[in-house]
């Protein structure tokens, strides 16, 4: 629930980009706010002279309670309110021998990327899958998940529509017989958007982008390959998903450009979680989960010395990646 003490220092602009539907209520109240968009409500609703409200009967109180139950009605009645994620919490669990997890608990902010490394087996994908069922100790971790601070209820658990947690697993084997169009035809409609033709267009030419191999609406999906399928899902998860939670398991090298597509599913509004061997995509994270033994042993912050080893790292990435690229076209490598 928004509360209005949350709300009294935002701009205004940050306000209604925040919640578009608020202009109507400074409409409906003939409160004129125009002038004073980059200033906070409270300085605005301040501004009033005695006269003014005297002369408009202006209550500031009154106006402050009634914006904060629209606002609360309004997110109620869009169905926004329960898909708004802030943090997750993950509160430790136990290893594969039982032993405490090795740290207590570790919250996750919007907008922060957190890569997970460990070695093959050591149980990175148990944690994605730990949070994607918002485990509550019912997992073979016995991790619990928070959802802003608390245990998220069933109906959001298991809601489809609107799902809290878009993941991108290893595996992605398309069984329907559709084209590319089809496929995303379906999917925008379900989640009903307005620009249907515009929106596919775009997943096609994002997908394009990182696969290879170029390929068209027409194509059947079932015929794409292992690369230009991820690709599609990713551009499709990055331009059509609401989900608050991006879980990545694994990016892995299908000849798919793995930064932009990190890069694309990126986004303010977000909390990215991905499992990576690579160390650029492990680098790229504010912090990096280390799982040992199926268990959380250590969390790090990417601190400025990593990064500038990262940018080391994307010259050799890049150096790869042409190399990759002169190979797929059949010719012959040559020094420098
Ligand atoms: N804390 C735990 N307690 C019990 N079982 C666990 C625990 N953590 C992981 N496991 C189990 O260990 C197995 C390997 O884990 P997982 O598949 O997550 O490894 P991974 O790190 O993703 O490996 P890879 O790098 O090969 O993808 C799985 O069966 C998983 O359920």
């Amino acid at each position: 629930m928004v509360k209005i003490k949350e709300l009294e220092a935002m701009k205004l602009s940050d306000l209604e980009n925040k919640y578009p539907f608020v202009l109507s209520f400074f409409e409906n109240n003939k409160l004129d706010i125009s002038g004073f968009e980059q200033r906070t409500l409270n300085e605005y609703l301040n501004h009033f002279t005695r006269e003014d409200i005297d002369e408009w009967a202006i209550d500031v109180d009154k106006i402050k309670a009634d914006l904060e139950v629209y606002i609360n009605q309004m997110l109620e009645f869009l169905g926004l309110d329960k898909d708004r994620v802030d943090s997750i919490t993950i509160i430790a669990g136990k290893d594969k021998y039982g032993n405490k997890e090795n740290f207590e608990q570790l919250t996750i902010n919007k907008s922060e990327i957190i890569s997970i490394v460990g070695p093959t087996g050591s149980g990175k994908s148990r944690l994605l899958a730990d949070i994607e069922w918002t485990a509550n100790k019912d997992t073979p971790t016995e991790r619990t998940i928070l959802v802003n601070g608390e245990l998220p209820d069933k109906s959001n658990r298991f809601s489809t529509s609107n799902k809290l947690v878009a993941q991108l697993s290893q595996n992605m084997n398309f069984v329907m017989d559709l084209t590319v169009r089809e496929f995303l035809e379906l999917h925008a409609r379900s989640r009903m958007v307005d620009n249907e033709e515009e929106v596919i267009n775009k997943i096609v030419e994002a997908a394009n982008e990182l696969a290879g191999e170029k390929f068209n609406m027409d194509t059947a999906i079932t015929g794409l390959s292992g690369g230009q399928s991820r690709a599609l899902m990713i551009a499709d998860t990055a331009i059509l998903s609401t989900s608050p939670i991006v879980l990545i398991d694994e990016i892995e090298n299908a000849g798919i450009d793995r930064k932009k597509a990190l890069n694309f599913l990126v986004n303010e509004e977000k909390i990215v979680l991905m499992a990576t061997h690579d160390p650029s995509l492990a680098l790229m994270a504010d912090k990096r989960i280390v799982i040992k033994n199926g268990g959380i042993y250590k969390i790090i912050e990417t601190g400025e010395e990593e990064k500038s080893i990262l940018k080391k790292l994307e010259e050799m990435d890049n150096i790869i990646n042409d190399m990759r690229a002169n190979l797929r076209k059949g010719e012959v490598l040559k020094n420098n």
